[in-house]
């Protein structure tokens, strides 16, 4: 536990940062790259902590990775191979290694047993098992596997015609892991759309996939080549710099290398619709996850209605939203996320109880929250609930306020963001 006392004086923010990598897409390159018979080297790897448990448990399967600084070397005999673990597979905080793992490892050949923290513990799981044992999946943990730790014993599965009960990119990766092993061909039907990364790194490793208006279609007993994975900044990570530079009094940050993948750049839509001074530019649309880079300025916002079909291109950075509507001219309503319940802790009730310590007119509803803007914030002492996006929020929340905040617990932030400190730094130095 790490415990820090931000006192800023409401700074003024200026500076270039380049984002660091992609936590998703770093996940699934440390996958594919264990599934693929061969060679796969990655650039601008995330080291954070959730992504470093996705190593671990790849080691623990026999699959040799080197990591020097961002760049990662994977060495896989190929999935056929991997050594059946002695030990648990610890998958630390990270609900993407839990549920994409279960894909995987239900069609492999090994009985193996996942396990993560107290957070990891509560979150809802049935919700990949239930699709997976209908492909034939043999799991089962702590209320019939809803819970971890979880035991799989690798079956041949089969092929599923699934329609997805929640926008869950973590659910439908999860089935699309699983019916690389299955007979016959799997397709699922998207509830709305979901971050596309999967389906993006299957093609980048020479397999085929139709994904076309939410339906997604996968022919099993495709061999994946082994690839090279430029990872993206991660624009979740971004998101906190953005919400920083467009409030902070005077401020221009400019922030290079940001994943701007359409189904994860529902921030931008935010800013732009709030009225934030906010460009895009030299955007690379040609590499298999588009990048660019983002300037914002201080901004006047007006409040704005969050819900819908933008949800899930946007799920990770509502905390952070919620803190920037407390800044903007009228009433902001979120709704339809009601997801947030079930993240690393329950972010609504998280946001809500944090930011109304800061003195922000701010209510919870059962799926989102009403926010009446335009009030100062003060400083306070904050709850982090080991959630490193609520960390963050309460840091970027300590730029604005009039006196310091209080993290009780700021070592959460390495799951997904470990520079954070010295990114902010870098920005606040610069004045
Ligand atoms: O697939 C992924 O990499 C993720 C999907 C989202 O979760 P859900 O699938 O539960 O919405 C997101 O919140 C999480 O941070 C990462
Ligand atoms: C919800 C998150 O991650 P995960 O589900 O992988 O724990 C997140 O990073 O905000």
């Amino acid at each position: 536990m790490n415990q820090m006392n931000l006192d800023y004086h409401k700074p003024s923010l200026h500076g270039e940062l380049s984002i660091p990598g992609d936590k998703s897409v770093s996940h699934r390159a440390i996958m594919f790259g264990s599934m693929a018979k061969g060679r796969t080297t990655v650039s601008g790897f995330l080291l954070g902590n959730d992504c470093l448990s996705t190593i671990d448990c790849f080691r623990k399967l026999g699959v040799k990775i080197e990591v020097e600084g961002t760049n990662v070397v994977i060495e896989s005999k190929g999935m056929a191979d991997w050594e059946e673990p002695k030990d648990i597979l610890d998958t630390g905080n990270s609900g993407t290694t839990t549920r994409l793992m279960l894909g995987i490892l239900a069609g492999s050949k090994l009985h193996t047993v996942l396990n993560g923290d107290a957070s990891i513990g509560k979150r809802p799981m049935r919700r990949v098992i239930d699709p997976l044992r209908l492909m034939g999946a043999q799991i089962n943990g702590r209320e019939n596997g809803q819970y971890t730790p979880l035991a799989i014993k690798g079956n041949p599965l089969q092929a599923i015609e699934y329609t997805m009960p929640v926008a869950s990119a973590q659910v439908k990766s999860a089935i699309l892991l699983a019916a690389m092993h299955a007979r016959g061909t799997t397709t699922i039907y998207e509830k709305g759309l979901t971050r596309d990364h999967t389906e993006r790194m299957l093609r980048q490793f020479g397999a085929e996939i139709i994904a076309e208006n939410g339906t997604i279609s996968y022919k099993g007993g495709q061999d994946l080549s082994p690839a090279h994975v430029e990872v993206p900044g991660d624009i979740s990570s971004a998101a906190f710099f953005l919400v920083a530079g467009a409030l902070a009094k005077n401020s221009k940050v400019i922030l290079h290398n940001v994943g701007l993948n359409p189904t994860r750049a529902g921030i931008i839509t935010v800013l732009q619709e709030m009225g934030a001074d906010i460009e895009v530019s030299n955007v690379d649309e040609h590499a298999y996850e588009p990048r660019g880079t983002i300037t914002i300025s201080t901004s006047t916002l007006n409040g704005i209605t969050i819900s819908g079909d933008l949800i899930p291109l946007l799920i990770d950075e509502i905390p952070i939203i919620a803190l920037l509507a407390t800044q903007a001219q009228g009433k902001t309503i979120i709704r339809d996320a009601a997801e947030l319940r079930v993240k690393e802790t329950d972010r609504i009730a998280a946001v809500v109880s944090e930011l109304k310590k800061l003195g922000a007119d701010i209510e919870a509803t059962e799926d989102g929250m009403i926010i009446q803007g335009g009030k100062p914030l003060h400083g306070a002492s904050l709850q982090t609930y080991g959630d490193h996006r609520i960390g963050m929020m309460g840091a970027i929340a300590a730029l604005i306020t009039e006196g310091a905040i209080q993290l009780d617990d700021s070592d959460c932030i390495a799951v997904s963001y470990p520079n954070f400190f010295e990114d902010l730094e870098t920005i606040l130095q610069s004045r």
